[in-house]
C-alpha cells in the first residue's frame, strides 16, 4: 500500500474507535480482517498513524480547528511524521486510495493557529478536569511531564537472571537494536522508532521461547526492584494480575525464599502459570482463593499491593483511555485501591512492610491514598525511599520525583519510563 491507502485505513479505524467506543487493538485487529490484502508493514504503519494521533489528540485538533479522523490523521503526518502539505498534496494526487483533501478552513486554521495561544491543557493533550491533579502533582513541571506522556513508547525488556542475563539478551537480539536500559538493573530497550517504522515481535523470538526475558516497561521492573525482597524473605504480590512484578521479584530473589501470588480476578491470574514455567521459577505458590491466604496472616515480610488503577502513567501505550476516562472511573479506583490497601495489610508481620505501587500519576490515588491509609492505621508508616535508589541503581542515573513524606513517582519525564508510584509502608514491631 502506498501511504494515501495507509492514511485511508487509519482514518477508517479512527473513525471506528469514535463511532463504537471501543479499545485501539480491536478496531486495528478488526480493519486488518477486512483488509486481507495490507501486510504487516501497512497494518504497522496504520497502527502507528492511529496511535501517534490518539495520544496528541486535542493539540491536532486545535491546530486543525477540527476533531474528525481525517483532520487528526493529517495533523500526525504534518506535525509527527515530518511530511509537508505540498509533499502529502503530491503524493496524493496520483493514489486513488488517498484520504479526502484537508479542507480549506482546515489549512487556514493549521497555516496560522499556535500552540502556544491553546488551552493549557491542550498543550498538554489531557482532558480539561485532570489538569488541576497534574498541577498539584508536578506544580510549575505539569506541563512538560503532560507533554511527555503523549509521545510514543520504547519498547523494554526485562533478562531473566534465572536463565540469562542482560548482555545474553542484549546479543541475541541484535537485530532489534535492542541496548541495556538507562536504570533498571536487567531492563533492555528497544527504541521507539518514528513515522512508520515498526517495533519487532520479540516474543516470536526463540530467546523469549526459552524464558531469557520478559516484556516489562522499565518503571515496571524499577518499582519490584524498589520492593528489594531478601533471598528468604516470604513476600505476598496481592494484585498480582498476570504475575510482572511476580515474575520479576521472583528472579530478585534468586529463586530462594517464597512469594505468594494472588489476584481477586481468576481470569487476570490465569497467564501467570505459563508464565512461570516458561521463566523458570520454583520460589511462586500461586492462590486463587483468598482462603487459602488464612495462614499468612501478620507472616509476610514484604506486601506489595500494584493496586486498580487508572493507568495515567502508561497513556503513552494506551492513549485511548486518555479520553475515556471520567471522574467516575477515578472514584471507582480509588475505592478499589483503599479495599485492597486495608485487606492486604492484615498479612504483613509486625516490623515487615507494605508496598503501595499504581501506574498512575494522579495524587488521588496515590499519595492521598496512603496519607489517608497510615493516618487510619497507625501501625503504619511511609519509610522513605529516595535514599535506596542510588544504592540500587547508582549514582549517575535519572531520578524519579520524590516527595518530602519518602514517596516517589516515575514518569517519562523525569525517568523516561511509564508512570508508576511507589511508597514503602513500615509496620511497627
Ligand atoms: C495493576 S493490576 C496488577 C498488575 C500486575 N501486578 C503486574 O505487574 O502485571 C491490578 C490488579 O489488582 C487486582 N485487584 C483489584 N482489587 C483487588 C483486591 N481487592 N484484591 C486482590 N486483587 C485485586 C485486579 O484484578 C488487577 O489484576
Amino acid at each position: 500500500m502506498r501511504l494515501g491507502g495507509r492514511v485511508t485505513g487509519a482514518i477508517e479505524v479512527l473513525a471506528d474507535i469514535e463511532a463504537r467506543k471501543r479499545p485501539v487493538a480491536d478496531a486495528l485487529k478488526d480493519w486488518g480482517l477486512a483488509h486481507r490484502f495490507a501486510g504487516s508493514g501497512d497494518r504497522a504503519a496504520i497502527g502507528n498513524i492511529v496511535y501517534d494521533a490518539l495520544r496528541m489528540r486535542l493539540s491536532h485538533a486545535w491546530l486543525m480547528d477540527d476533531d474528525s479522523p481525517t483532520a487528526l490523521a493529517y495533523a500526525v503526518l504534518l506535525r509527527q511524521w515530518g511530511f509537508s502539505k505540498d509533499a502529502l498534496d503530491a503524493d496524493f494526487a496520483e493514489d486513488k486510495f488517498a484520504p479526502p483533501a484537508l479542507t480549506d478552513a482546515n489549512i487556514s486554521a493549521f497555516s496560522s493557529r499556535k500552540l502556544d495561544d491553546a488551552p493549557l491543557h491542550v498543550q498538554g493533550d489531557i482532558p480539561d478536569w485532570v489538569q488541576p491533579s497534574f498541577e498539584a502533582n508536578f506544580g510549575d513541571g505539569w506541563l512538560k511531564e503532560a507533554k511527555a506522556l503523549a509521545g510514543r513508547p520504547t519498547l523494554d525488556l526485562r533478562a531473566n537472571t534465572l536463565k540469562a542475563n542482560r548482555d545474553k539478551v542484549v546479543k541475541a537480539l541484535e537485530r532489534s537494536g535492542a541496548k541495556a536500559a538507562a536504570i533498571a538493573r536487567n531492563g533492555i530497550r528497544i527504541a521507539a522508532g518514528e513515522g512508520a517504522s515498526r517495533l519487532p515481535n520479540v516474543t516470536a523470538e526463540l530467546s523469549f521461547q526459552k524464558g531469557w526475558f520478559e516484556v516489562q516497561d522499565e518503571g515496571s521492573q524499577i518499582v519490584a526492584d524498589l520492593v528489594q525482597p531478601g533471598e528468604h524473605d516470604q513476600v505476598l504480590d496481592y494484585c498480582a494480575g498476570g504475575g510482572g512484578k511476580t515474575l520479576a521479584m521472583s528472579a530478585a530473589m534468586n529463586n530462594k525464599g517464597q512469594v505468594h501470588a494472588y489476584d481477586a480476578d481468576r481470569k487476570r491470574l490465569a497467564p501467570i502459570v505459563e508464565r512461570l514455567r516458561r521463566a523458570g521459577t520454583r520460589n511462586v505458590q500461586v492462590h486463587d482463593d483468598p482462603r487459602q491466604l488464612e495462614t499468612l496472616k501478620e507472616k509476610l515480610d514484604a506486601v506489595l499491593v500494584d493496586a486498580p488503577c487508572t493507568g495515567t502513567g502508561t497513556w503513552r501505550r494506551r492513549p485511548d483511555t486518555k479520553w475515556r476516562l471520567t471522574q467516575k472511573n477515578l472514584d471507582e479506583r480509588i475505592a478499589q485501591q483503599q479495599d485492597a490497601l486495608s485487606e492486604a495489610a492484615r498479612f504483613v508481620k509486625p516490623g515487615g512492610s507494605l508496598l503501595y505501587v499504581t501506574c498512575s500519576v494522579l495524587p488521588e490515588e496515590n499519595d492521598r491514598q496512603v496519607e489517608r491509609f497510615c493516618a487510619d492505621n497507625p501501625a503504619f508508616s511511609i519509610t522513605p525511599v529516595s535514599d535506596d535508589w542510588a544504592k540500587i541503581f547508582g549514582s549517575g542515573v535519572a531520578r524519579p520525583r520524590a516527595t518530602d513524606a519518602g514517596t516517589i513517582t516515575l514518569t517519562p519525564a523525569s525517568t523516561d519510563t511509564d508512570g508508576f508510584f511507589f511508597c514503602r509502608m513500615q509496620r511497627k514491631v
